[in-house]
């Protein structure tokens, strides 16, 4: 939590509120329906929570913006995605109905109005959105494949719309197909060394080609 303050300095006295209160709210949730690792829970802070801001490093979304939130689990990176940015409307969906009951139920626990969570799959999803996050559900090539027409092509950011997705490791292979792609350490900017191989990959996709 100290890292957090740290790291986003203005977060009002409700905002600082809504993260303390998830320790508790997901640990009260995993002992009902298991959404997350033990080993995680005791480290949620690092290994969820700013995880998942790790993509406000690297881009600060316009208020009013569509944010879609692919394979969100128990909530990341949407849920401390939608705390930190209120004023931005976050759409969280998984094939799996517990893990958006668990998402749903932490989302009013906190107070949140601006996170809707669907069990839904990716490939079904009809709106567009500036941008979608993601982490850890699947290769960039399948990832692409299920949303690339998703990104709505009226450009709401100086950083094109497209793909935000938290990946980890060496990610050559993966990116081939992809030459805009951007890799941002995530090592720059958080000093755990549970970030040392963690990045954002920016894809812009109305500029795949
Ligand atoms: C490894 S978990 C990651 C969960 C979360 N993003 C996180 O990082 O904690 C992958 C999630 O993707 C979901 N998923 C897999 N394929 C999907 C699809 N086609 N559409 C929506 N969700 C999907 C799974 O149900 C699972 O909850």
């Amino acid at each position: 939590m100290e890292e957090i303050l740290k790291q986003f300095p203005d977060l009002s006295d409700n905002q600082i509120l809504q993260f303390q209160k998830l320790q508790s709210l997901y640990e009260d949730w995993n002992a009902k329906i298991n959404v997350i690792s033990r080993k995680d829970i005791d480290e949620l802070y690092t290994r969820h929570v700013l995880h998942s801001l790790g993509i406000a490093k690297i881009i600060e979304f316009r208020p009013g913006s569509k944010i879609m939130d692919v394979g969100t689990g128990g909530g990341f990176p949407g849920i401390p995605l939608a705390i930190l940015h209120p004023e931005v409307d976050f759409y969280l969906i998984d094939v799996i109905a517990k893990k958006i009951k668990v998402v749903n139920e932490v989302a009013a626990g906190l107070g949140l109005k601006n996170v809707k969570a669907e069990q839904k799959r990716a490939e079904l999803v009809k709106q567009e959105f500036d941008f979608i996050v993601s982490r850890a559900v699947t290769n960039m090539p399948d990832f692409v494949s299920w949303v690339d027409d998703k990104v709505s092509k009226k450009q709401n950011h100086e950083l094109a719309n497209g793909i935000l997705y938290l990946k980890g490791g060496d990610l050559t292979e993966e990116l081939k197909a992809f030459p805009k792609a951007t890799e941002y350490n995530l090592s720059d900017f958080f000093t755990d060394e549970f970030f040392e191989t963690k990045k954002v990959v920016h894809l812009p996709l109305k500029y795949k080609k």
